[in-house]
């Protein structure tokens, strides 16, 4: 067995705990360890990152590194895994990714020779606080939150580091609107008072520890739960904490002075972050508060299966793929936070679409939208300048952007001005912007001056300020870059001063610089030459010129590195001063991104701008599922949706692959995309209030959960039947599927009937019962299908939603379509004319998998019966019709209706 082998599978060793039996370094490792064990701890050792003990193991299995040993402890071999420095960040990423602390210490004093050098923790990463480029992905924002909660009231604040904005709430609580918030934050990590948690009463009895969890880890989210010390929730000292963070004397400005675990639940934030990042969070100057009824509410299931940004199957396409070309990282990212939470506020919502009707129909979104591509992600570069870990190309992109400003101020004129502006309001959103988005120029002219055009990646590989910017700086480089220039110069000017032709100026690594004379030219050497060393033939001098030079020259290189440091810290220092309106001038950024997206989607996509009414209404005609649309190469069929007053439930029925789930979700999707300030694809879309949306589509097994298909689509149903209100949009497919038949039909008409007359919402029903749209004579309730036509007994689906209920299901043709082989579905064709029959003859069946009472006949027999007796199934099926009569126990009524039906069958028969 190798040293890794058997290092990998030994018990974990630990530290002795006789600290006094460590070395020197071990100590002041075990000490940073002890402050941080929960974290792995990355050692800085000479160019090395290395971890010890347990954390070794850790990171080793984590990683796929190698395990080794570095000294003794206690006699034990000393595990220790490390990662070179300069790759750390590889590592680094995939360690939070799965869910790891990493503690970064650094070597921050001299070496000195006595004693380990002094180290630091630096930096703390964690899911929720990450800021570095390399680790966080761009399109998405990586959010925090922390739940403070007491009695029936809970605080939620969410921090979006990078971005440095904070938000809170607080609501009375209620697992399922905190399932709703959850899904709508997505947080990468959620702090949680340690001692308001447990294992085993959950967050203080209200909801166990695992529903937490399962709320935090949705289908469309992961979090890491982190447990914080109380103090840190503290509500006596939130106030504090938040007025100092933003240097004010009461939160009043804020309006959440009367909202103490809001308060407290960002507090906990603060101190979290400002502990990670060993910074005091400069960025983070105010605090907005939200509350969930200005979002229309969407809870995780609804959130996936409308694959609102993340698709439901690895090569599927989300909504937010479809249509994110933003142009900037801030851009995409405002994109998809603006389509998790659509706003229920319509003015604002209107002022976005006029600013959208002006860059479009103008075309003024294209000069917009080329300025935007050079762009950088300014958001995240003033984050990082304010926490001090912005690194020299984030200061290049900052340059470019603001060298872009000119260039996007031209291109917004012609929208500015007005040309192509439909629905002219006196504020106008495109001007407000633009105001925001200011000039910078001396921030420009700084970064170009200061900054080298391309710069390393790290200050610390030097040649990151530009030449000319600093006086002493330029002259280090001159003299480590000119040494031997200067001193074949020097030398010509003492020997032209002195009048010794000999004179020479020389090295060593002992005596340093030196000028050197003949013995016999010594005594000419003028009263500023000092004599330094005597050699047999010659004289050796220093000068203070060359002393001063030697001193310059001999530590030029990494007293460069530290000037350049220094200036560096300064630019950032300066930048520091305008974060304010640098980050105004990076939202605006995003949000011109957005508009201007909107705008060219809208073009490309003949999409409509959409109106907002009062009124409980969706109307919409010519309405297109945005995806579908574009991923097929059919051309897609629109359709019109009419909710009102009058009408608050649509019966969708019609065969398989007919279109009705298409025809539902894009119904909702045009609401989201509305409620999101984005034109729409229909030709005409007008909205009333929604204050939910609901689905229940489709289904898998939730395995994990030991739930089964059918209690699934029962607890998903339950939800929406609790929580529906008269504002909802209620989807539902094929509910009650799931079980037996007549179990299945009943739920649906039930679930039916309370959403259309009790819950009264806007809602829309597809089911493959036939049985429900009896449903459809009732007031409120309306029956449409998906239209399809059997021509030479092949279907064809149109995917037009008619007035009506559907004739017939075809789910035999579909089957056969799908290439269900051909006796298979003779078989079922067979047995669907038994099934027929015995319902027309009113013989009921309770159950499907009761018997069913005429005996059947085995296709291939049947066959060979057939043929026997030269009798077609039609004739068959007639025969069989009145042979299962049961004569004296028809009512006169049922008689005739039979007759009817034998009728129907021959002459269907006849034409075929
Ligand atoms: N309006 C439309 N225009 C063009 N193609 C459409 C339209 N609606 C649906 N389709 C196509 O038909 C396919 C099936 O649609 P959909 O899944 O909505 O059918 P369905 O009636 O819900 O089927 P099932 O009852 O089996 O669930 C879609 O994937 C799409 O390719």
């Amino acid at each position: 067995m190798s040293e890794q082998e058997s290092l990998q599978q030994d018990a974990i060793i630990e530290p002795s705990s006789d600290f006094a039996s460590h070395t020197p370094m071990m100590q002041q490792y075990l000490k940073m360890k002890r402050e941080h064990a929960h974290a792995l701890l990355f050692y800085r050792m000479g160019d090395f990152y290395e971890l010890f003990f347990s954390d070794a193991h850790r990171a080793a299995k984590l990683l796929g590194i190698t395990l080794t040993h570095r000294g003794k402890s206690g006699g034990e071999p000393i595990p220790m895994a490390g990662v070179p420095y300069h790759a750390a960040e590889g590592y680094l990423a995939r360690l939070v990714k799965a869910g790891e602390t990493v503690a970064i210490c650094e070597q921050v004093g001299e070496v000195t020779g006595k004693g380990p050098v002094e180290r630091k923790v630096v930096r703390v990463l964690t899911a929720g606080t990450l800021t570095d480029e390399a680790l966080m992905p761009s399109h998405r924002a990586v959010r925090m939150a922390a739940l403070c909660l007491q009695k029936n009231r809970i605080g939620i604040a969410v921090l979006e580091l990078a971005a440095g904005t904070l938000t809170v709430q607080e609501l009375g609580f209620d697992q399922t609107r905190l399932a709703i918030e959850l899904a709508r934050i997505a947080p990468a990590e959620l702090l949680i008072d340690e001692n308001t948690v447990s294992e085993s009463h959950g967050l203080k009895d209200k909801i166990s520890f695992d529903e937490l969890k399962s709320l935090a880890n949705s289908s469309t989210n992961t979090a890491t739960i982190t447990r914080r010390p109380n103090v840190d929730f503290d509500l006596k000292n939130a106030n504090d904490t938040l007025c100092r963070q933003f240097g004010v004397s009461t939160l009043s400005g804020f309006g959440v002075d009367h909202l103490p675990l809001a308060q407290a639940a960002a507090a906990a934030l603060l101190h979290y972050a400002r502990e990670t990042q060993q910074s005091n969070l400069p960025h983070i100057r105010s605090l907005r508060l939200e509350s969930m009824d200005s979002f229309i509410a969407l809870d995780p299931v609804t959130r996936r299966n409308l694959e609102i940004v993340d698709p439901l199957f690895e090569n599927g396409t989300s909504l937010l793929a479809l249509v994110d070309d933003c142009q900037t990282a801030m851009g995409s990212r405002l994109l998809a936070r603006t389509l998790m939470q659509p706003l229920r506020d319509t003015k604002i919502l209107d002022s976005r679409l006029d600013a959208i009707a002006r860059l479009k129909n103008g075309f003024h979104d294209e000069p917009i939208r080329i300025v935007l591509k050079n762009i950088g992600d300014v958001e995240r570069i003033l984050g990082r300048i304010a926490l001090g870990t912005a690194r020299p190309r984030d200061l290049v992109q900052l340059r470019q952007t603001c060298g872009q400003l000119p260039l996007l101020h031209h291109a917004l004129k012609p929208a500015l001005q007005g040309k192509g502006w439909e629905q002219l309001d006196d504020k106008s959103l495109l001007d407000d912007l633009a105001s925001q988005l200011g000039q910078f120029s001396e921030v420009y002219d700084l970064l170009t001056r200061a900054i080298h055009d391309q710069p390393p990646v790290l200050l610390r590989e030097g040649g990151v300020i530009a030449d000319g910017f600093d006086a002493e700086l330029d002259e280090l480089r001159q003299i480590r870059d000119h040494a031997s220039q200067y001193l074949l110069d020097m030398e010509t000017r003492e020997r032209a001063a002195t009048g010794i032709n000999t004179l020479k100026i020389g090295y060593n690594r002992v005596s340093g610089y030196f000028i050197e004379l003949t013995r016999a030219q010594a005594e000419s050497a003028p009263a500023h030459f000092i004599r330094r060393q005597t050699l047999k033939n010659a004289e050796r001098y220093i000068t203070p010129e060359l002393k001063t030079f030697e001193d310059k020259v001999l530590s030029s290189d990494s007293r460069a590195l530290i000037r350049e440091k220094v200036l560096f810290e300064q630019i950032l220092d300066y930048l520091k001063q305008q974060l304010a309106p640098l980050q105004m001038m990076s939202s605006a950024i995003a949000d011109f991104d957005v508009l201007s997206n909107w705008a060219n989607q809208a073009r490309l996509r003949s999409w409509a701008r959409p109106t907002f009414t009062a009124e409980s209404v969706i109307d919409i005609e010519g309405g297109r599922h945005p995806v579908v649309e574009a991923l097929s190469r059919a051309p897609f069929t629109p359709n019109d949706v009419f909710l009102s007053q009058q009408n608050r439930l649509i019966l969708i029925t019609g065969p398989n692959m007919g279109g009705k789930s298409t025809y539902m979700r894009q119904t909702a999707l045009i609401a989201l995309l509305a409620y999101s300030g984005s034109y729409v694809p229909a030709s005409k879309a007008v909205l009333g209030p929604i204050d939910r949306i609901f689905t229940r589509i489709g289904s898998a097994d939730d395995l994990s959960s030991g739930k089964s298909t059918f209690m699934v689509e029962m607890t998903e149903t339950a939800q929406i039947l609790h929580h529906a209100t008269s504002q909802s949009l209620v989807l539902m497919d094929e509910v009650g599927r799931g079980t037996s038949t007549y179990d299945g039909l009943s739920l649906a008409w039930a679930c039916v009937l309370d959403l259309a007359k009790r819950i009264n919402c806007l809602c829309l029903f597809a089911t493959h019962y036939f049985e429900l749209t009896e449903l459809g004579e009732q007031a409120g309730i309306e029956n449409r299908h998906v239209a399809a036509r059997e021509i030479n007994g092949e279907l064809i689906l149109l995917h037009q939603v008619q007035d009506g209920a559907a004739s017939k299901s075809h789910g035999l043709q579909v089957a056969k379509l799908a290439g269900i082989p051909a006796p298979v579905i003779k078989e079922a064709r067979g047995r669907l004319r038994a099934l027929e029959r015995q319902q027309a003859l009113h013989l009921g069946q309770n159950d499907l998998f009761d018997q069913i009472e005429e005996p059947f006949i085995a296709y291939e027999k049947n066959e060979d019966l057939n043929q026997q007796n030269n009798i077609s199934p039609e004739n068959t099926q007639v025969l069989d019709e009145i042979d299962a009569l049961n004569v004296d126990n028809l009512t006169p009524k049922q008689a005739l209706d039979i007759l009817y039906q034998l009728k129907e069958l021959v002459s269907t028969a006849k034409k075929d």
